[in-house]
């Protein structure tokens, strides 16, 4: 059991002497083996949310909580993939699964087996010695998604992990992502900018306000999605051709508009 909780969490930044208010009361819980996206203005503090829920920041006020437990700093339940891969240069593919199976103390056959595994899963068959200045930005950003995976943390967080890709990447990546998390689903936090990626990876959507950041709307995709059976489609471009999918894509992107028509002045 996983669980995410932000209760009552507001953020306060300090600039220039000056006190400025980020999040107001965020209220939001992302159940076990649920996967949940953000989206919403630039700025309106996505990333301050995911830094919270993995210990790297904290609230002024509220609290957020993992499994009950009131977040005190990174732990070995949550994952993190960022959207600069965050691999060591100096260790081959191999080595950086392996880094995170070691330092969890797992006995080699046992790392070996789930590397092999996440490999394979990843499409990085053959790169195990490789280097990561030997590897595309995509196959770069797969090595980083085995290494979270294959430390089957509770809960896993990704911030914009596919923003740097280019778009044909972006797509494989997105299609193995659903794969991925249907076959063997984890309590995901996920931030993106796109909102067909929100909509085709996501359990539910979760639609911020410009700056300070409040929950504007949360979009319930799983009920449609399995209602539909957008899972019949193994590519992202027949599922986005569903009236279902388009629907819920424009309702929230019509969402985000009035946001930022009402940060033009
Ligand atoms: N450590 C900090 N000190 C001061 N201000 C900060 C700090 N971290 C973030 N902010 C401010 O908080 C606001 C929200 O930042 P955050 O990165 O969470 O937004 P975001 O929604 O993820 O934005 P984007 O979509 O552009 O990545 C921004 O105005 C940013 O300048």
């Amino acid at each position: 059991m996983a669980t995410i909780q932000f209760t009552d969490v507001s953020r306060v930044f300090e600039r220039d002497g000056k006190d400025f208010l980020i999040l107001d009361k965020i209220n939001l819980t992302v159940q076990d083996e649920e996967f949940v996206a953000i989206v919403g203005p630039s700025g309106c503090g996505k990333t301050t949310c995911m830094r919270m829920a993995a210990g790297l920041e904290f609230p002024s006020t509220g609290s957020v909580k993992v499994n009950d437990v009131q977040v005190a700093g990174p732990g070995p339940d949550r994952a993190v993939v960022f959207q600069q891969f965050a691999l060591f240069p100096w260790k081959t593919v191999h080595d950086n699964i392996d880094f995170g199976l070691r330092s969890k103390g797992l006995a080699k056959e046992e790392r070996e087996s789930l590397i092999t595994h996440y490999i394979a899963l990843m499409n990085l068959k053959g790169y195990e010695s490789a280097y990561p200045h030997q590897l595309s930005g995509g196959m770069q950003q797969r090595v980083a998604i085995a290494r979270a995976y294959a430390l089957n943390p509770q809960v896993l967080l990704m911030d914009e992990p596919f923003g740097a890709l280019d778009a044909q990447t972006r797509v494989v990546m997105q299609e193995e992502l659903v794969k991925l998390a249907r076959k063997n689903p984890r309590t995901v936090l996920f931030i993106t900018h796109a909102v067909e990626e929100a909509v085709y990876l996501a359990d539910r959507v979760v639609v911020m306000t410009s700056r300070p950041g409040k929950i504007k709307e949360i979009l319930d995709v799983k009920s449609v999605r399995e209602a539909e059976q957008w899972d019949r489609n193994s590519k992202i471009e027949d599922v986005m051709d569903l009236e279902s999918f388009v629907h819920l894509r424009t309702r929230i992107w019509k969402s985000l508009r009035e946001e930022h028509a009402g940060t033009d002045h």
